[in-house]
């Protein structure tokens, strides 16, 4: 290590993907006592108890951190920054939003289930994406990359944004605030939820909402499972009121064996593997490279957390 580099720590195991990553722009050190910064590679539950004075900031794993909210850890540490891994994952989960939004809008779920020919039964199920308005409701990382992912597909995209500042790319015709959110739901075709999960987006799409979407209208969440109430969101597919819903995240989760989501023929559930690990280390580790050479040059950090936002 030279004497001028910037000393961090990772924690609570380095790997060799990470050790690279720092070693871009700061060193690599053993004793947390030495260290500026530590990059934590793991959850909030073996978190240190105490920081070392020295320690400015921590990088974080998760994209999402309310786990890290109610165990109090950023009010335990008031002077250090701390950095999530928001926008780090976004191209794995996008993609997955995507598969789970053409699996449901070209009425897969139900045809492989099938095992017979049914063709015309399945003929005026079949939709498409050209034309079709999606609301993505917390336009953030994951949403403008699903945006990006979009743009061929010739959809109309409303996204809403806490702020509602104009999101400027392909396909969005319309960014609203999130005070706007509850005129989205008569006007749009589908809806992928990409919110953080705060006290304010909980249950963002309960009974109201569901019942002011289309009998075609897929449902897709890549955020957390929080943000749909499951009992509403159940009986809206049981009964046809949306045409289905995918998930990556559920409320509970993981999802009880024998829960009526895994039964529904319109209900697409995988276990919160849209951003599996072998794709999740290489992106973890370019996202700390990053902020690892701001913070050596005293740039503003990505991904910071906002304590009073809640994420
Ligand atoms: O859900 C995954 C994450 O928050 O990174």
């Amino acid at each position: 290590m030279s004497t001028t580099a910037t000393p961090i720590a990772i924690g609570p195991a380095a790997t060799p993907l990470l050790t690279r990553a720092v070693a871009d722009g700061g060193a690599t050190v053993a004793d947390l006592d030495r260290a500026r910064a530590l990059i934590w590679n793991s959850g909030p539950d073996d978190f240190p108890q105490e920081l070392p004075a020295g320690i400015e900031w921590v990088q974080l794993f998760s994209a999402g951190v309310e786990d890290w909210f109610s165990r109090n850890v950023f009010q335990r540490f008031p002077g250090v920054v701390f950095t999530s891994a928001a926008g780090a994952y976004s191209h794995s989960v996008a993609e997955h939003a995507l598969a789970m939004l053409l699996a449901g809008v070209r009425h897969l779920p139900q045809q492989t289930q099938a095992r017979s020919w049914r063709q015309s039964e399945f003929f005026p199920h079949i939709g498409t994406l050209r034309g079709a308005t999606i609301a993505i409701v917390g336009a953030g990382g994951i949403g403008r990359e699903l945006i990006a992912l979009l743009e061929p597909f010739g959809a109309r995209i409303i996204a809403v944004t806490r702020s509602g500042t104009p999101i400027v790319a392909p396909g969005v015709v319309e960014t609203l605030p999130a005070e706007r959110l509850p005129e989205v739901w008569s006007r749009t075709d589908h809806v992928v939820v990409g919110a953080p999960a705060t006290a304010a987006t909980r249950h963002l799409i309960g009974k109201e909402e569901l019942a002011q979407l289309k009998p075609t209208s897929w449902v897709i969440n890549i955020a957390r499972g929080s943000l749909i109430d499951t009992d509403a969101l159940v009986v809206a597919l049981r009964d046809g009121t949306i045409g289905g819903a995918g998930l990556d995240v559920t409320d509970p989760e993981p999802l009880p064996d024998g829960h009526p989501l895994w039964e529904l023929p319109n209900a697409v559930v995988t276990p919160h593997d849209s951003n599996p690990p072998q794709l999740r280390a290489g992106a973890y580790a370019a996202h700390v490279a990053n902020n690892v050479a701001r913070f050596v040059a005293g740039d503003e950090l990505e991904a910071r957390i906002d304590v009073t936002a809640g994420y």
